[in-house]
């Protein structure tokens, strides 16, 4: 490989990275894609799809006991060994040819081996032998090399055999006790998920549960861990990790108490893989996010586009959204991007042109796979009022739509919407509760496509459909 030239270069081949050399292979460009570990990356291995695998049965279940005919035909208890295995099965095994298949078709050239920049527009690749070789890219070069678990210097911590998430997600016995240090994401989905699977479950919320989603949607997931017999801890500091010679995890709160359990998992954050990159050589901090402009080009402290513009960085590793769906929307823009500077073609860098992701900074949905579950797009009322805009909320009873109270017995949720007074167009929707997570493309295109109210009366949602909330909160929006 030594001495090899292509178009583009990129480092990671997760779903961002295999986005954005697909981009440029239909471009008419070349791509050699770098891979240190498995090709499909976080995502296809230790996050979305086992992870939500491993919460799929107990939803169909909960789903199913809330309509009495149904429920009488399930009697039995979960089959944990047979939600594993259908885990595994999402996890392709943690074997990755089905994704080499996919790069071979795409006409993309895989070379494993731990990328590192050396030298303008070029990489050096060190093997798992140890052979080192190196690919100069004749455009440019995307970093595409996602995240890992942040682990926080909580004394004995690292000596205690933590669980990240990736741990978690590819259990193979479900431990009786664990505790969960981080009430972000991933440890409420894997609160959810290990109290369904059997585990007495410990949540330590430093900061609250799910601090960054609307007040009411945290509550309701709150309620709802509390009533499954997860103990939460709004407000716990641990102050120290240890295990045991025989194993059990002992976790001491700053003030007082402390919690026993035979696993922990930590989920307090990522870190973006920028340790060991070269990027010194570019005057950028090693271990760091990587700043990127609108059109997804590195940019140094002060602002520009450092050594004439051909490094990119896309996905987590630039910190603008960290989820799969956002990343592989940046790398289409990042890879047609390059295409186009490197084919002289106009570069549409304005915002919601062809070649930047203004989406990131408006419009970003999400799903949490929570019991009831959280679907959000753009921004929550207090992101609005910090990102300077004049704005209103509105809410309304998910329960009183009629097609919620057929969907399900009991139904509780609740969904608001946030309007931007000055253009009268909606930035930022949130609903929650069972089965609400279809409703988020409705609200995506709302916001993405700036519709004004005035104008959205006339999106008439079918009835009886949960997604009648839009016409309940347009009523009270107009009251
Ligand atoms: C538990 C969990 C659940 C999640 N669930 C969801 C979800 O339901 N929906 C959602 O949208 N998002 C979810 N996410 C987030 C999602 O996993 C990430 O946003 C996504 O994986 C980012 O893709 P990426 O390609 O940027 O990075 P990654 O998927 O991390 O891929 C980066 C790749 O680069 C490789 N690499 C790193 N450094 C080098 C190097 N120097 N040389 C060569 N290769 C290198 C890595 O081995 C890896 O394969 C979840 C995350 C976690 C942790
Ligand atoms: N369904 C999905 O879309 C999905 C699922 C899982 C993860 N993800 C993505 O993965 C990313 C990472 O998730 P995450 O849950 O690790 O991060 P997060 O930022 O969502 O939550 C981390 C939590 O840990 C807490 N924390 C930080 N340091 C702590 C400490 N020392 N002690 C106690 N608590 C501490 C924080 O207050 C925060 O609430 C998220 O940003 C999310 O975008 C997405």
């Amino acid at each position: 490989m030594t001495g090899t030239v292509t178009d583009v270069i990129v480092i990671g081949a997760g779903p961002v990275g295999e986005n954005v050399a697909d981009r440029i292979v239909a471009g008419g460009l070349s791509a050699v894609i770098v891979e240190s570990e498995l090709v499909g990356g976080e995502c296809s291995y230790w996050a979305c799809m086992p992870t939500k695998a491993l919460l799929r049965d107990a939803a169909a279940l909960r789903a199913v006991r809330q309509l009495p005919g149904a429920a009488a035909a399930v009697t039995g208890r979960l089959d944990v060994d047979a939600v594993l295995a259908r885990r595994d099965r999402f996890a392709s095994n943690w074997n990755d040819e089905g994704q080499v298949a996919w790069l071979q078709q795409a006409g993309i050239t895989l070379v494993r081996g731990h990328g590192r920049i050396i030298a303008p527009r070029t990489v050096e690749i060190t093997g798992r032998d140890g052979t080192v070789s190196t690919i100069t890219a004749r455009h440019a070069v995307v970093v595409a090399t996602g995240t890992s678990a942040a682990l926080p210097p909580i004394p004995g911590l690292a000596d205690a055999a933590p669980w990240t998430s990736r741990e978690a997600v590819s259990v193979k016995k479900i431990p009786e006790r664990l505790a969960i240090i981080g009430g972000g994401v991933v440890g409420t989905e894997m609160a959810t998920a290990f109290s369904a699977l059997g585990a007495a479950v410990t949540l330590i919320a430093r900061d609250g549960v799910l601090p960054r989603v609307e007040p009411y949607a945290a509550e309701h997931v709150v309620a709802s861990l509390e009533s499954a017999g997860v103990r939460v801890l709004i407000g716990a500091s641990p102050s120290e990790v240890t295990r045991d010679a025989r194993g059990t995890v002992h976790v001491t709160l700053a003030g007082g108490g402390s919690i026993d359990a035979d696993e922990v998992l930590v989920a307090t954050g990522r870190r973006p893989n920028t340790g060991d990159l070269g990027l010194e050589y570019l005057g950028l901090a090693a271990g760091g996010w990587l700043s990127v402009d609108e059109t997804l080009r590195v940019i140094g402290p002060d602002g520009t586009v450092p050594d004439g513009g051909w490094l990119y960085a896309a996905g987590d590793v630039n910190g603008r959204a960290l989820l799969t769906h956002q990343g592989k929307y940046q790398a289409r823009a990042a890879g047609d991007a390059i295409v186009a500077r490197a084919t002289g073609a106009p570069v549409e860098d304005f915002p919601w042109g062809r070649h930047v992701a203004t989406a990131d900074l408006r419009a970003v949905p999400q799903v949490i796979f929570t019991d009831p579950e959280i679907a959000s797009a753009g921004l929550t009322l207090a992101g609005a009022v910090d990102a300077g805009l004049r704005v209103r909320s509105v809410e309304y009873d998910l329960g009183s739509v009629a097609g919620a109270s057929l969907h399900a017995d009991g139904y509780t949720g609740r969904a608001g919407i946030v309007i931007n007074e000055d253009t009268n167009t909606i930035v930022g929707f949130t609903a929650v509760g069972p089965d609400v997570t279809e409703l988020v493309h409705a609200a995506t295109i709302a916001i993405a496509g700036e519709v004004p109210l005035d104008r959205l009366w006339h999106a008439v949602p079918a009835y009886p459909t949960i997604s009648e909330v839009w016409l309940r909160l347009l009523e009270t929006a107009a009251r």
